[in-house]
């Protein structure tokens, strides 16, 4: 699903009103109308008090329309306009005269007016400011939002949460609604996913209002919100005919004394995503461990015991992951750097190969293109530097992406892959993969499913997907903090699996 910015909403909107021959208007009421749908068919006429406040532009329409919804279905609503400007906007107004029209008047609230008395039972709407907001609210603004902040009340934001802004950091951390639950107008938006922006809210769900879907399919968006639908095209099946040759020969490098766990994480996270072949590369202390650990591996070892010093593969691999536990020693780094000079295909760089890569900036032009470097935020800002907020550091990461035609993948809660000028937005995973060895099992299945045959970019943006998947599926049964990184490699069949389940065996489920 693509990720639009306010003004392609903007445009959007414009061009749905064009075609569609309809009035502004139309649109706000159609959104007002799935707000209290949604509100609804939650309540059902429960005895609550819905507090809306609204601003004076587009989105504190919508609040001021689904006020009267709400009232010409017996609720019990106070409705506070915050009179932040007087250029209030013609639906907004129109609004305000079709609530007058029902004998319902709202508080004006304004600079000098005091904070309404709010309690935890309540329910609060916020309508403040949308997509609209393009400067800091004003102080007494950002006073009733922490306001509204500390009432412990639930807080369903329309749009977006009010104070944030769509393309950059808050001005004020506590100028920004804290939303329970945010009902978002027809299209995802860029702020849910960044960790700067994405915890005003704690849970967000698209309401469609009929923007026009040929406009929205044929508008080229920076971002796209991977889910199932983008990831299943992907899905490379196994052919009856096929052997174990067809499937590719994966090596993972790395590991160093007491560190030789990590790969072996990533060689059977490779494995088991379906690589025919895994070879690990280790140190001599790394040798009975990993064939005790996973018999189906081949070994092969460094002459030292303890760091790796020379890395000699006597084949050509499909692929190489290489990074984890790998350590940062002198020799270490030379025989990194041979590898990148010998090698032809895509690597999958992770850790330390990515920690030598910042140290040794000139190495990147041996990695090979179409690479695939797996940074967490603290590896990232070693190879790009530092970056002012969250959307300077997307736009660093593609600049980087680009001029080494490699594919970046910056981890985190919502994973983003980067290629050239497009990011995809992962959608699976939860916290409890918060946990040591998680990103090593992530290299192991990207090298694994480029062994198999899938580009580097699809490796990338389908790993992900199914490396969260699996984490999912393990702790649907035992929670968060009992994750292990082994057991995300346990549930890479069931994601496999669940990925693959088709559609009607949902519906029977459900029937
Ligand atoms: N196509 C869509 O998605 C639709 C959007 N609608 C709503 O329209 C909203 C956008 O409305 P608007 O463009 O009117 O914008 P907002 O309602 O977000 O903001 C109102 C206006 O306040 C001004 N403003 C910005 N920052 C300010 C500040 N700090 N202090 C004072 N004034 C400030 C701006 O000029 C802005 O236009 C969306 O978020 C959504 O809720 C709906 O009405 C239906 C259609
Ligand atoms: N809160 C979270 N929600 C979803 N995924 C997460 C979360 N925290 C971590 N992850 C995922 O777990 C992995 C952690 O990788 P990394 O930090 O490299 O761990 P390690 O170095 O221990 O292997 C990444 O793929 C990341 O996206
Ligand atoms: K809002």
């Amino acid at each position: 699903m693509k990720i639009f910015t306010a003004d392609q909403i903007y445009e959007a909107d414009k061009f749905t009103i064009e075609k569609q021959q309809i009035s502004s208007d139309v649109l706000m009421e159609k959104a007002a109308t799935e707000l209290f749908k949604w509100i609804h068919s939650r309540l059902q006429g429960a005895e609550v008090t819905i507090q809306l406040f609204c601003g004076i532009g587009n989105n504190g329409g919508d609040g001021i329309a689904l006020a009267r919804h709400l009232q010409e279905h017996g609720y019990a609503i106070q409705v506070h306009v915050v009179n932040y400007s007087d250029k209030r906007s013609k639906d907004f107004l129109l609004n305000l005269e079709r609530l007058k029209d029902r004998k319902i008047w709202p508080e004006f609230i304004n600079h000098d007016s005091g904070l309404p008395e709010l309690s935890p039972n309540d329910i609060i709407v916020d309508a403040i400011f949308g997509i609209g907001l393009n400067r800091p609210p004003e102080s007494w603004v950002g006073d009733l939002i922490k306001h509204i902040n500390d009432s412990r009340a639930f807080v369903l934001a329309v749009d977006v949460p009010s104070g944030l802004p769509s393309d950059k950091a808050p001005w004020n951390k506590e100028h920004v609604v804290r939303a329970s639950y945010v009902l978002s107008f027809q299209v995802p938006k860029l702020i849910f996913f960044l960790p700067e922006t994405g915890i005003y809210q704690n849970q967000w769900e698209l309401l469609d209002i009929g923007l026009d879907s040929e406009f929205l399919g044929k508008t080229a968006t920076a971002y796209e919100l991977i889910g199932k639908p983008e990831v299943l095209p992907m899905y490379r099946p196994r052919l009856k005919f096929s052997h174990k040759g067809t499937y590719g020969h994966a090596v993972i490098v790395g590991g160093s004394y007491g560190k030789i766990g990590a790969v072996q994480l990533a060689s059977n996270a490779c494995l088991t995503v379906g690589s025919g072949l895994v070879t690990a590369f280790v140190p001599e202390c790394g040798y009975h461990s990993l064939q005790t650990a996973i018999p189906e591996i081949m070994v092969l070892t460094d002459e030292e015991d303890n760091t790796i010093t020379k890395i000699d593969i006597p084949f050509k691999p499909s692929v190489v992951g290489i990074g984890m536990g790998m350590g940062t020693e002198e020799d270490t780094v030379k025989a990194f750097s041979a590898l990148l000079k010998n090698i032809e295909t895509p690597m999958v760089i992770d850790a330390d190969g990515l920690n030598i890569l910042a140290k040794h900036p000139k190495f990147m032009k041996d990695v090979p293109k179409q690479s695939v470097l797996t940074p967490h935020p603290k590896e990232l800002e070693r190879l790009i530097g530092e970056w002012e907020d969250d959307f300077d550091k997307l736009e660093k990461a593609k600049t980087f992406a680009t001029k080494h035609d490699c594919i970046l993948l910056i981890k985190g809660a919502h994973s983003i892959t980067i290629y050239n000028t497009i990011g995809f937005v992962n959608t699976t995973g939860n916290p409890g993969m918060a946990t040591a060895g998680s990103g090593d099992v992530l290299t192991g299945m990207i090298t694994g499913l480029i062994a198999q045959g899938y580009s580097s970019l699809n490796a990338a943006v389908f790993g992900v997907y199914l490396h969260g998947l699996a984490g999912d599926m393990g702790v649907s049964h035992n929670g968060y903090e009992a994750l292990k990184a082994s057991g995300i490699i346990e549930n890479i069949g069931k994601a496999y699996m669940e990925l693959l389940r088709p559609p009607e065996i949902e519906n029977n489920k459900e029937a």
